[in-house]
């Protein structure tokens, strides 16, 4: 049920295509031209389809440079692996019949000789060449269309096919037969049924094949005689049998078995007479086509005599036999001749019609109640011998439409199939029941042929109708063999009721039977465009296996309704079989059944909608979870790997922000200490100029408050050599310096940053001291040149504030250069900037040094004034809280050194004190490029660290 509705839902999605492409065959064949080109086949009329279908690869050879040629599947050289002809070679494809282990159908080749004629007319340029029993050559003449196309560089101009067995000029009509037919005819008298058909151009000798001429009598007359010689003496005498419908029998009554034996005599003798009539006369005869009363079908006395002639006791013709069949069987042997003529069907057994009514009876085409079609009210005619049923062949060939071609002078233009039923009779058997029915169709193709080859209309309307059924052949064989070897997608529609010759011939490609086709060729130069066209189509056929039995129309229908409505309707079913018995079409079904089944079909087609859509949306929730899944576990990996990043990001930059926090600080400590000593040392000769000068009238002073610790006696320990070694060893530390630069100056800058933190300090701590040394008035004139001293120190102090923002600035410029990474040359500018800003530094250092020595040297003078005023004031008393405290703490003396740093004096907390030296200070000299970042920058640049780094 599910698979049936699967099948009508494909066939919808498909409709539209089939019908695309019919329309567009139509169009084409509307065109005077009815084969067309290699070039023009990806779309072209008769075979172009089924050509450019074979795997897409058409297409292919005109898109790329190599142009594969489609040549045949080998059934037999290769018979598990397809292949693709190329020019260069030989391709294998696989296909899933191969797997299948079903028999391909056969495909045998036949090449006509040519006549004294074609030869004079130099039709002889050897295009085709047999390689092998199965290999066939095809090189394209001078003056085809073919070689022109290769001439362009758009087709190959030699063309390889592979044939089940080719049968070249010289084979005769019993070889053939015994190639070809010879086994069909012991299927079908095993129980089978089968199939053989001719096709090719025209006059390519498919008739001269299937009925032969004179002595060499064709397929069929050889086909017959074996049968009746297999048959002999186990024919079922009585006339009581008949087939009827597509393969059931009939009982017939004593008055029906009279009427059949009227119409077989009939037959017989009008043969007899018509001989004898014809061998008197010459004449012409013709009679209706059956359509509009236009005259078509025409046939000369003369033109019978070769058909007419062929002998059946041919030597070799005749075969002992029997052998295979079943014991006790008889057999009765029933033949039926009808054409196929402008897609209208005949009946050839019919009587001819008389000059008065002259037109034809057509018959139709319906389908039984399994669905397999049947030509119905078609004559069948019991034979006994052979030479009976070649009397019958010969009273249909007269009816059969020939016409003088400018090709062939005897031509078919019509499709004609000769079928002869074989009852299986069971002796014991009651009105025949389980009577089996086998069949022998012989289908004579009219061969395909330009359209605009015809000059009359008539021919032409032929043609057309000729090219466009073996167009629908060709698309059921291409439909078949797709679906056979691409069996993962969806069934392609198989168009057999495209044309009444693919109707009739369905059953043999649905299972019900199995077919054999011949390609007839000729070797004629001037057809050799056609016959590669036919060649290109049987090529597909030869890709086809023997398929099982498809379920057909009426039988979906039926079982439909029988599932839908087993109980109710099962009574009311029976019945409408049981009438249907004598029609099997699809009008069988009264309208109500056929929208029952209709609404069977939608309800299926809703359920499968539903399943389809259930489906979806469990997969789709299914690979969404996957999707969330995977980006969760991206998400999870991904941060993983950006902690440990940085991680490993922190330490490394923890551990350079450490060394350089160290190396900055070793630095400036010593720096600060230099400066100290520096300090010291200028306190010191100070001192003792001013002991050489001075002579003190009251007790000792106290020691200097800013720098008590000095041992003012301390010799000088060779200033320069110890600072050179200091800065030596400053200048080593800074050269091995392994931080990147941009990390290396955001220390810098944090350094900077607490020195000016703490030069803040100070200098509120300076501020105190100058609320302290606030004096009553009449000491205000000894200490406003110390008051401007102090203002001088402190806008030194805000100066060094300022340059220190710059030097941050200038760091930062620096580090951001670094970071950017734009070039050693900017850095290295930046860094020339910090060292501009820093020697403008050192100056501002020198200066608020100066400052600050004479302002020592002023607050010594207003402490000696100060201790002389108190003195004179209040000899013995306390001095001030305040003063006193601060005094205090300078007479502590020795002992300051043990304080806490924030309670040290101001300057000595600035700058630490330092053995005092005797070098000259550095500060008071101009800036010299010998600043702490040139050097810093020197010694990068001169270490291959440094080098490195830039
Ligand atoms: N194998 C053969 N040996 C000798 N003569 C042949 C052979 N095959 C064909 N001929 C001759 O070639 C001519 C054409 O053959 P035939 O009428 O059978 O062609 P056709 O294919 O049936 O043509 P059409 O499709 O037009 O009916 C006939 O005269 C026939 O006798």
């Amino acid at each position: 049920m599910v698979s049936v509705a699967q099948d009508y839902l494909v066939i919808y999605l498909q409709l539209s295509t089939v019908a695309t492409q019919v329309i567009a065959m139509a169009l084409r064949l509307a065109s005077p031209g009815g084969l067309l080109s290699d070039e023009e086949e990806g779309g072209a009329a008769v075979f172009e389809s089924t050509a450019a279908d074979v795997g897409g690869l058409m297409g292919t050879r005109f898109r790329g440079a190599t142009m594969p040629e489609i040549s045949l599947i080998s059934p037999s050289l290769e018979p598990q692996t397809p292949q693709r002809e190329t020019k260069s070679g030989t391709e294998r494809r696989g296909s899933a019949e191969e797997d299948s282990g079903s028999e391909r159908v056969k495909v045998y080749l036949r090449i006509r000789p040519l006549t004294e004629t074609e030869k004079d007319k130099g039709e002889q340029q050897g295009c085709v060449f047999a390689q092998d029993e199965e290999t066939l050559i095809l090189r394209a003449p001078k003056n085809s269309y073919n070689m022109k196309s290769s001439e362009r560089g758009v087709a190959p101009n030699v063309h390889k096919f592979t044939f089940s067995q080719i049968s070249g000029p010289e084979t005769s009509q019993q070889e053939f037969y015994e190639r070809s037919m010879k086994e069909m005819v012991r299927d079908v008298l095993r129980g089978e049924n089968r199939l053989l058909y001719t096709y090719g151009v025209t006059n390519s000798g498919k008739t001269y094949t299937v009925q032969g001429t004179g002595r060499e009598a064709g397929l069929l007359p050889r086909a017959l005689v074996s049968v009746f010689q297999k048959l002999q003496g186990r024919l079922h005498g009585a006339l009581d049998l008949k087939p009827v419908l597509c393969q059931e029998v009939r009982w017939l009554n004593s008055s029906e078995v009279r009427a059949e034996e009227i119409r077989r005599d009939h037959l017989l003798k009008e043969v007899e007479s018509s001989v004898s009539q014809n061998s008197r006369h010459q004449v012409s005869v013709s009679c209706d086509s059956g359509i509009g009363g236009v005259s078509a079908t025409s046939y000369t006395a003369s033109q019978m005599e070769d058909s007419d002639s062929v002998c059946l006791d041919a030597d070799g013709l005749y075969h002992s036999g029997g052998e295979g069949l079943e014991d006790g069987m008889r057999f009765s042997v029933w033949v039926s001749f009808f054409e196929i003529y402008n897609e209208f069907l005949y009946d050839l057994l019919e009587a001819p019609p008389s000059l008065q009514h002259r037109k034809r009876t057509t018959l139709r085409l319906c389908d039984d109640r399994h669905g397999n079609p049947y030509v119905r009210d078609l004559t069948w005619v019991q034979v006994r011998s052979a030479e009976e049923a070649w009397k019958i062949l010969k009273v249909g060939r007269r009816n059969q439409s020939f016409a003088c071609t400018h090709l062939n002078h005897n031509s078919s233009r019509s499709h004609s199939i000769f079928s002869m039923r074989i009852l299986h009779v069971h002796p014991e058997s009651e009105c025949g029941k389980g009577t089996r029915i086998s069949e022998l169709s012989v289908c004579d193709l009219a061969g395909s042929e330009r359209c605009k080859d015809q000059r009359s209309g008539e021919r032409m309307k032929e043609a057309n109708n000729i090219n466009t059924s073996l167009h629908t052949l060709g698309r059921c064989i291409t439909a078949l063999r797709n679906n056979q070897s691409n069996r993962s997608r969806p069934p392609q529609v198989v168009p057999f009721r495209d044309s009444k010759l693919t109707r009739v011939l369905q059953g043999f490609f649905s299972g019900r039977g199995r077919s054999c086709m011949v390609v007839n060729i000729n070797p004629c130069a001037s057809t050799y465009d056609e016959t590669l066209q036919a060649l290109k189509f049987s090529a597909i056929a030869t890709q086809l296996v023997h398929g099982p039995a498809t379920k057909t129309r009426v039988a979906y229908i039926l079982s439909l309704l029988r599932e839908a409505e087993p109980k109710l309707n099962d009574s009311s079913l029976i019945e409408e079989e049981e009438e249907s018995d004598e029609e099997g079409d699809i009008t069988m079904f009264d309208s109500e059944a056929l929208l029952r089944a209709i609404d069977v079909l939608k309800g299926e087609v809703q359920r499968q909608r539903q399943q389809q859509e259930e489906v979806e949306a469990r997969v789709r929730e299914q690979v969404c979870s996957e999707m969330m899944e995977i980006i969760t576990r991206m998400e999870t990996d991904f941060s993983e790997t950006l902690d440990t990043q940085r991680a490993l990001m922190d330490e490394r930059y923890e551990n350079k922000i450490d060394n350089l926090q160290k190396s900055l600080k070793r630095y400036y400590s010593q720096e600060l200490e230099e400066r100290d000593e520096q300090i010291a040392h200028l306190t010191a000769q100070l001192k003792e100029r001013r002991g050489s000068q001075d002579v003190a009238p009251v007790s000792p002073a106290p020691a200097p408050a800013l720098a008590p610790e000095e041992p003012p006696e301390e010799p000088p320990k060779e200033p320069p050599k110890q600072e050179g070694l200091r800065r030596s060893r400053r200048l080593a530390s800074c050269s091995t310096l392994s931080m990147p630069p941009a990390g290396e100056l955001s220390l810098v800058q944090g350094e900077l940053e607490r020195c000016r933190a703490e030069l803040l300090e100070k200098t509120q701590e300076l501020r105190r001291y100058q609320g302290l040394l606030c004096l009553p008035a009449p000491t205000g004139a000894l200490t406003n040149a110390v008051d401007r001293k102090l203002e001088e120190g402190q806008r030194g102090l805000r100066q060094l504030r300022a340059d220190l923002q710059r030097v941050g600035m200038g760091l930062q410029a620096a580090e951001r250069a670094c970071c950017r990474n734009t070039g050693g040359e900017r850095l290295r500018h930046a860094l020339n900037m910090a060292d501009e800003t820093l020697a403008k530094q050192d100056q501002s250092l020198v200066e608020l040094q100066n400052g600050l020595l004479l302002v020592k040297m002023d607050l010594r003078k207003k402490t000696d004034s100060l201790a002389q005023l108190q003195t004179q004031r209040a000899p013995g008393a306390p001095p001030t809280p305040g003063f006193c405290r601060k005094r205090g703490c300078e007479g502590a003396g020795p002992n300051a050194e043990n304080l806490h740093p924030e309670k040290r004096p101001f300057f000595r907390s600035l700058f630490p004190a330092r053995t005092p030296s005797k070098k000259v200070p550095a500060t008071l000299a101009p800036s010299s490029p010998n600043t702490p970042y040139a050097r810093v920058l020197r010694s990068r640049q001169q270490t291959p660290l440094g080098r490195a780094n830039y």
